[in-house]
């Protein structure tokens, strides 16, 4: 049996990067998958044909996670096509690098509104809709390795990664009762959308490859078995935890 047979699995920012990823692997896993994008319809389009073609059933709502209301939304919407909600991947974000000093106000507040208290939203409607179906479930966060350290162009960023990891140990907390667990990836810097501008410079790649024991950057692709495990039954026992993705970064010191 597939390790996620039978499971309803929803991804926020689905439509591209990891969560695209996340939610493909997910189908490959045997679950039927719903995806929140911003924007790109043509992309939400492309990520639920990739889902039809691994056999299962796919679904793409439009919504923006920094309004609160988006999650409500996007919860019904995956109840009236697939009957229930069991895994939510909480995986929408943005990363506007920029100096600390003359940070635009705006930035901040668009960068916590849309990585943390989206996040925050999103989580919570999933595990009302869970507690409500009395079964249990899986929220698996895409924080980051910048939950553990810093960025001198991420003030504002590398907060709201260390939010959602610890949204994950309280949330694991509050909802164990519920059978339902709570866990963060931390991806270390995987190549994406998100970053390409900031990667444009070679000599700052090269530095950061460099650093990697495993010797490469990461593909979003890397993040699909980790988030798989942890919204399986396979992760039955792990709540709580945090599951660094990160080709072994974090560790190497000197
Ligand atoms: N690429 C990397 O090195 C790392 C990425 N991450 C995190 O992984 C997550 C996914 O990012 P990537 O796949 O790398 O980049 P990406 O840019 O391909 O994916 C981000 C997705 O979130 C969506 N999104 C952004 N704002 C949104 C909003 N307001 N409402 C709904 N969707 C929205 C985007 O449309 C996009 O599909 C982010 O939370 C990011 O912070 C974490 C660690 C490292
Ligand atoms: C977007 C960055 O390249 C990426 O985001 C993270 O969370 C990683 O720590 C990298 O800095």
């Amino acid at each position: 049996m597939k390790l996620l047979q039978g499971k309803t699995v929803l991804v926020t920012g689905g439509s591209t990067g990891i969560g695209r990823a996340a939610a493909i692997g997910a189908a490959k896993a045997g679950a039927d998958v719903a995806i929140n994008y911003r924007s790109s319809s043509a992309e939400a389009e492309s990520c639920i044909a990739e889902i039809e073609a691994a056999g299962q059933r796919g679904l793409a709502v439009q919504g923006d996670v920094a309004d609160p209301a988006v999650a409500g939304e996007f919860i019904a919407k995956a109840v009236e096509g697939f009957g229930k909600v069991d895994v939510m991947v909480s995986n929408a974000g943005i990363c506007p690098f920029h100096s600390f000093l003359d940070m635009p106000v705006e930035t901040v507040q668009r960068t916590m509104n849309v990585n943390l208290l989206g996040g925050y939203f999103m989580c919570q409607a999933a595990a009302r809709q869970m507690v409500e179906q009395g079964h249990g479930g899986a929220i698996v966060a895409v924080s980051s390795i910048s939950a553990l350290v810093g960025g001198e162009y991420q003030t504002h960023y590398t907060p709201t990664k260390a939010g959602l990891h610890s949204l994950m140990q309280s949330a694991a907390i509050a909802l164990g009762k519920h059978n339902i667990r709570c866990n963060s990836v931390l991806p270390g810097t995987i190549l994406t959308e998100i970053n390409k501008d900031d990667l444009a410079d070679m000599e700052k790649r090269a530095r950061m490859e460099a650093r990697i024991p495993l010797g490469r950057l990461g593909a979003a692709e890397d993040l699909a078995g980790p988030i798989v495990f942890l919204a399986s039954d396979m992760a039955s026992y792990v709540t709580g935890a945090a599951l660094l993705v990160d080709g072994g970064a974090f560790v190497n010191l000197q």
